[in-house]
Formats: structure tokens, sequence, C-alpha cells
């Protein structure tokens, strides 16, 4: 049996949008048809490039998570639509890796692989982000490198994957792509598209001692991008780290690197009482090595006091531009310092209609 067919109000609905928005030649009505026709006859429809690059710039100005959306019109969008195989998925993500990059200035990028469709399924790729670290369990149940990536790690060793000789706390994972005709490929990131900034504190000599690192450029590509009920599950996304991100959850968390206790001990702080408020120090130092690391290295990174007021000034931009926009309080505001930013106090609206980006967990019809 034939897949369920596009969503015809929402696909409809998309690109009425797509022509309020943008000066567009030919009527909304003429487009209207010549879709309705496509998936009458083959149960989906192909956007255009320009209909591809403003859904995809749409579904970050709809991401109710993101703190970052007030730059939405910069996303670079990369069209790889004709990119069906497991190398040439790879190769291109890899040549992501490289033009976020931009030599520490980072680029908002998103690389749009082919979509699910009745006639062929859409090439998968299988790792949370293009980079992260792997996580080796020892016996004593200790772990070397990111916990929450010991399945994951376990899972292509499993595959042939093998460590480096002298394994680390920040051994890059590979890729692992997979389609319908060729299963699932794993393969090596080269280390010169990897980009990494070593961990420095900008007071406390000690800190560089901690031998810690972390790359530069987040690209998420487990999330699945959808556009006028078209379906994109492969469409790795890069902006820049928000210094909290690492400094608070990677290096902070209790089931991530662990560092505030190691932290307080070399900091000298009294660990022995939680009212002496050691975690809260502690953390702050973690975060102030982080940015000041990244700014060292020239690799782009933002606060999140600055990051706070950029995201209000989007919404008033939005809200003048006669646009509700969507806002999850519990993941805009930082998990530290909470009340110290202004997107703390205050409520927002929870909806989002359109395009937007969904992770497996997103109910999603
Ligand atoms: C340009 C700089 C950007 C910054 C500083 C930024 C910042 C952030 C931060 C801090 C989060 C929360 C992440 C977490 O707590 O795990 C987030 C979430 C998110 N961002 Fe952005 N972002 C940026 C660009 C982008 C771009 C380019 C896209 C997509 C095109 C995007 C889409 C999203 C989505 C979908 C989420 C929610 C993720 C989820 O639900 O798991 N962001 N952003
Ligand atoms: N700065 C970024 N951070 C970000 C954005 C979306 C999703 C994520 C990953 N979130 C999952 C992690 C893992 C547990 C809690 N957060 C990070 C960006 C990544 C890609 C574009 S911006």
């Amino acid at each position: 049996p034939r897949a369920p067919a596009v969503d015809l109000a929402e696909a409809e609905e998309f690109l009425r949008l797509f022509h309020a928005e943008n000066r567009v030649d030919a009527p909304v009505q003429q487009r209207l048809a010549r879709m309705r026709y496509e998936v009458d006859t083959t149960g989906t429809y192909r956007h255009t490039p320009d209909e591809l690059a403003y859904g995809a710039k749409v579904a970050w100005r709809n991401s109710a998570r993101c703190i970052g959306r007030l730059y939405w019109r910069s996303l670079k969008v990369r069209d790889l639509r004709d990119v069906h195989t497991v190398s040439g998925v790879a190769a291109h993500c890899v040549e992501h890796l490289r033009m976020a990059t931009n030599g520490g200035k980072i680029r908002p990028v998103i690389s749009v692989f082919p979509p699910e469709t009745p006639q062929r399924p859409a090439p998968r790729i299988w790792n949370e982000q293009l980079i992260r670290y792997a996580g080796y369990r020892n016996s004593d149940g200790s772990v070397l490198g990111d916990p929450r990536y010991t399945r994951f790690t376990e899972a292509v060793t499993g595959f042939g994957w093998r460590p480096p000789a002298a394994r680390s706390g920040f051994d890059a994972l590979p890729l692992v792509v997979e389609t319908r005709e060729e299963g699932a490929h794993m393969f090596a990131l080269p280390p010169d598209a990897v980009h990494e900034v070593p961990i420095t504190h900008p007071e406390l000599p000690w800190f560089a001692e901690l031998g810690l690192r972390w790359h530069g450029v987040p690209v998420i590509s487990n999330m699945r991008l959808r556009i006028g009920g078209i379906s994109y599950p492969a469409a790795p996304f890069n902006g820049w780290y928000m210094g909290t991100e690492i400094g608070a959850r990677n290096f902070g968390d209790t089931d991530r690197y662990n560092l505030v206790p190691v932290v307080a001990e070399r900091l000298g702080l009294d660990t022995s009482r939680e009212d002496t408020l050691w975690r809260d120090r502690a953390v702050v130092e973690l975060n102030r090595a982080v940015l000041h690391s990244y700014h060292q290295a020239g690799v782009t990174i933002t606060d999140h006091h600055t990051e706070s007021h950029r995201f209000l000034t989007h919404l008033a931009k939005e809200e003048s531009a006669g646009r509700k926009c969507p806002v999850d309080w519990s993941w805009i505001v930082p998990p530290m310092s909470g009340s110290q930013t202004p997107v703390f106090h205050r409520y927002y609206d929870e909806e989002a209609p359109g395009p937007n980006y969904f992770g497996d967990d997103d109910a999603t019809h």
C-alpha cells in the first residue's frame, strides 16, 4: 500500500505562506494546482529551491526552544536532494563542517538531503550531531569520554570502528549513514574537518592541566525538517554554541563529564555542605573558561546574557511583523543564572504553526 499521501492542508498552508512572505511572479492558485496534480499522480510533491530555502528558515523561526532565532533569515541552505548514496551524504556532511567552520567565523548552514517519498525512502543519519565524543565504559563502571554516547560507541565498535591507539576523553565518533539500497555505513571524520578548542581559564593556570577541549561547531543531525507536509529526516543544521551548553551542561551535568566537583576541589572550595554554594561558584568558572577559550581561539560563541537580549529583540521584531513567536520557557531560560537573564521574567505563547524541526520524542503526526 502507498505511504499516506501528503497532508494537502499543510501543503497549501505552506505555499500560501511562501507566496505571502515573498515576491513571487506566478499566482498562488497556479502553484497550488500543480502541487495537487503532483500529489494525486505521485503521492508527494517537490519544493522549488526557493520554497525549500524559505521553509528551512521558517522552520528555524518556528523553533520554540531556540534562543538564537534573531538571525533566522541568514541561514545558508544547501539543496542536496539529489544526493542518494551513503558516501555522497557523508562527503557532503564533511563539506558542511568545513563551510560552517569558516576558519572560526561560524556560519549557520543547513544541508537538506532527499525527503521521504512513496517511491523511495530517505537516507538517514544515525548520529545525534555530526561531531560527538566516544564514551568508553571501563570494567569498574567508570567512563572515559562522554557517558551519553557509551551505547553508540559500543554499537559502532561492534560495526568494526576502532578507537585511536591512545584513547582520550575527546575522540570524535564516526558518521553512520543508511540508505534502503546500501544499508548502514560508517565514515571516519577527517581530523582537519573537526575544529577543536583547548579549554583554558583567564586567570587560573591549573585549568589547562585538566586537558579539556571541545569542538567548535554544533551540527544537529537527528532532527526531522517538515515543510508543507514533506518530511526531510536528514537535514543537519548548525549555528554556534552558547557557552552554557558546554560549560553548564556537557561539562557540568553529573551524567556527562561531571567536572563541577573537580573544578570545586581545585578551587579549594568547601564541598562538605551544599550551602557553601560550591557548585554554583565552580560552574561559573567552568563557563568563564569556555567563553575565554573560544574567544582566544577565534571561534564564534555567545554568552547567555547577550543571547537573551538578542532573543527579546527577535521577539519584538516578530510581534511588530504581526507574527506570533512560539517560545518554550523551559528551554529558552539558560541552565545557569536564569533570573539574571531578561528572558526569565515573562510569559510566552507556545504553539508553533507551519514548518518546523522535530526530535524523535516530539509528537508529530
Ligand atoms: C546561530 C546561532 C544559534 C544559537 C546561539 C542557538 C542556540 C540554541 C540553544 C542554546 C538551544 C538549546 C539547546 C539545548 O539546550 O540543548 C537551541 C535549540 C534549538 N535550536 Fe538554536 N541556535 C542557533 C541557531 C540555530 C539554527 C541555525 C537552527 C536551525 C536551522 C536552530 C534550531 C534549533 C532547534 C530546532 C532547537 C531545539 C532542539 C530540540 O528541541 O532538541 N538553531 N538553540
Ligand atoms: N547551539 C546549538 N545548540 C543546540 C541546538 C539544538 C539542539 C542541541 C542539542 N540538544 C540536546 C542536548 C543533549 C541534552 C540536552 N541538550 C543543541 C545549535 C546546534 C545547531 C544549531 S544551533
